[in-house]
């Protein structure tokens, strides 16, 4: 109930802020389930149904205070759409780039949703990079370490995720409001916000390996 509009205190258009977040990667590699998950706190089991196009959903989040309306646009990571979701990156505030840990290829194909998003997203976009999955430790065949590692090497934040567990998924969409609510209203003697700094404190490990 919580998320309905009706339940939002008014705040002043001042406190109120409006964002498109986009997801993209690999087909299959669980966009629309992190979505899902994130929006109703639901797992969507059974059947794959791939997007077409492109989708999207609104949640709205309180950051430090601020309504940050979030607008989630789902991408379909099939080949054959990508020229209708090369339309929408120009107007995306920030990125998620998922890859699927149990899928080789979707974390190889990574460098090349870079190239993608170089070439079509604005240069300033909120990027993180999540590997989704986490909850299929037997399926698992890309570790921890590869993804921290190609992070580093370009230099954006990134976690580990499972849109069935639930595992960082909230805090991944909340890291990047609360990276563009600072971007966008700096409040007074408010120090500044270092999303690297927040992902790797709150960051949940699978259980696994390492805590
Ligand atoms: N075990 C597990 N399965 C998942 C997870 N996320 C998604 N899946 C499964 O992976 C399949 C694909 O999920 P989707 O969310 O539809 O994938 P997508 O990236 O949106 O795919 P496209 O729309 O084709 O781009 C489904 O069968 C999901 O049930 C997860 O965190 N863990």
């Amino acid at each position: 109930a919580e998320c309905t509009p009706g339940a939002l205190t008014p705040l002043p258009p001042s406190l109120r802020v409006s964002l498109q977040v986009m997801l993209v990667g690999d087909s299959g590699v669980g966009k629309t389930c992190l979505l899902v998950r994130f929006k109703d706190g639901a797992f969507l089991a059974g059947s794959f149904i791939s997007t077409v196009g492109i989708d999207f959903r609104n949640k709205v989040l309180t950051v430090d205070g601020v309504k940050v309306k979030l607008q989630i646009w789902d991408t379909a990571g099939q080949e054959r759409f990508r020229s209708v979701t090369h339309a929408y990156y120009r107007d995306a505030h920030a990125l998620l780039l998922l890859y699927d840990v149990t899928n080789k290829a979707s974390f190889d194909n990574i460098q090349a949703w870079l190239t993608e998003i170089h070439e079509y997203a604005q240069q300033d976009v909120v990027l993180m990079l999540l590997g989704n999955k986490v909850d299929s430790a037997q399926d698992r065949v890309v570790k921890r370490e590869d993804g921290e590692k190609l992070a580093k090497e370009y230099g954006v934040p990134f976690m580990e995720t499972s849109a069935k567990s639930g595992l960082n998924v909230e805090l991944a969409f909340t890291a990047i409001a609360k990276e563009l609510k600072h971007r966008s209203m700096k409040l007074p003697n408010e120090p500044k916000f270092k999303l690297h700094d927040y992902v790797k404190k709150e960051v949940r490990g699978s259980g696994c390996c390492r805590s």
